[in-house]
C-alpha cells in the first residue's frame, strides 16, 4: 500500500465576483495531480514560482480543502471528517522555507523540542531530555544552543531546529517547503546530507519541494516536474534523453550549467 497518494487533485481558488450577475471566476492552482509517496521514498517536487508547490503542501497538511480528488493516507482519505488534524499531524509534518516564522520567538530551543514530544508522547522527564538529546544529534546542533532563544541562531541552526521540532513527531512522511532555499549553498550541501542520513536511519518518507533541480539530485529516489500547475514530468534519473517537456529541458539546461 501507499503511503501518501494524491488521486486527480484540483484546487481552484475562487476570485472576486466581476458581477453580480455572471458565475464566480477561479484560479486554478493546481489541476489533476497524481502523486504517489512509498514508505522510506523521498519523492522530489520542482517547479517554478507560482507552479503550485506550495499550494500541493497546504493540500497535504489540510490547510486548504481540495476542490475535485482525494488524498490518501495510508488507506485513509484525508479530508473526511473523522481525520483529525492533530492525528494528520502525528503522520505528516511541514518544514517551511521561513524557520523564523515557524518558530515562537520568546521560547527557547529546549522548550521548541520539547513542546512536540510533550504533546505526542507523555514522556517522564528523564525520557524527554533523553529524547531532546537524540534529535539534537540527529539534526547535528551542540546542546549548548538548547538555551537560546531563535534570534540568537543562525538561519542554518534555525532551519535544524524546525527539522528536529518535525522530527520530533516521529512522522512518516515530513515535506519540504523549500526549507533550505535561503541557506547559502555549504548550508544546503549540509542539510541535504544530514536529511539523507535521517531518512536512511529512520526510514522516513520525504516530500523535497524546491525551484532548484540540483538540490534534488543528492536526496530524492524521484523527481515529479510541476508547470502551471500540471505535473509534467516524472523521473529517478538525470538523463536527459528522456526529458519530453520543454519546462523540464529548460530546468536541466540551468542546472548544467551551475
Ligand atoms: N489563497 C489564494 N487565492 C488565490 N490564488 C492563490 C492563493 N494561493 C495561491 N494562489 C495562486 O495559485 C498559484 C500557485 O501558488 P503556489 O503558492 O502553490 O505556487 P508555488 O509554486 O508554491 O510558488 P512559490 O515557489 O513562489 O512559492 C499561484 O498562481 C498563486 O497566485
Amino acid at each position: 500500500m501507499m503511503l501518501l497518494e494524491l488521486r486527480n487533485v484540483t484546487k481552484e481558488y475562487p476570485l472576486r465576483a466581476r458581477s453580480l450577475f455572471k458565475p464566480r471566476p477561479c484560479h486554478t492552482a493546481v489541476k489533476q495531480i497524481n502523486l504517489q509517496i512509498k514508505k522510506g521514498e523521498c519523492v522530489g517536487l520542482v517547479g517554478e514560482s507560482g507552479s503550485g508547490k506550495s499550494t500541493i503542501a497546504k493540500l497535504i497538511m489540510k490547510m486548504e480543502s481540495v476542490t475535485t480528488g482525494q488524498i490518501i493516507l495510508s488507506g485513509h482519505p484525508i479530508h473526511e471528517r473523522n481525520m483529525k488534524d492533530l492525528k494528520l499531524y502525528k503522520h505528516i509534518q511541514l518544514v517551511f522555507q521561513d524557520s523564523s516564522s515557524s518558530l515562537h520567538p520568546k521560547m527557547k530551543v529546549r522548550q521548541i523540542l520539547a513542546e512536540p514530544l510533550c504533546n505526542y508522547f507523555s514522556l517522564e522527564n528523564a525520557m524527554l531530555e533523553a529524547s531532546i538529546q537524540e534529535l539534537l544529534m540527529l539534526v547535528k546542533l551542540d546542546a549548548s544552543l538548547l538555551n537560546r532563544y531563535p534570534h540568537q541562531l543562525s538561519g542554518g541552526q534555525k532551519q535544524r531546529v524546525c527539522i528536529a521540532k518535525a522530527l520530533a513527531v516521529k512522522p512518516e512522511i515530513i515535506i519540504f517547503d523549500e526549507s533550505i532555499a535561503s541557506l547559502d549553498q555549504h548550508s544546503q550541501i549540509e542539510i541535504i546530507n544530514m536529511l539523507k542520513l535521517i531518512k536512511q536511519k529512520q526510514k522516513i518518507s520525504y516530500l523535497f519541494i524546491t525551484h532548484d533541480l540540483k538540490s534534488t539530485q543528492k536526496l530524492c529516489d524521484r523527481v515529479m516536474v510541476i508547470y502551471q500547475g500540471e505535473i509534467v514530468e516524472a523521473f529517478s534519473s538525470m538523463d536527459s534523453h528522456q526529458f519530453s517537456h520543454p519546462y523540464t529541458r529548460l530546468l536541466f539546461q540551468d542546472f548544467e550549467a551551475k
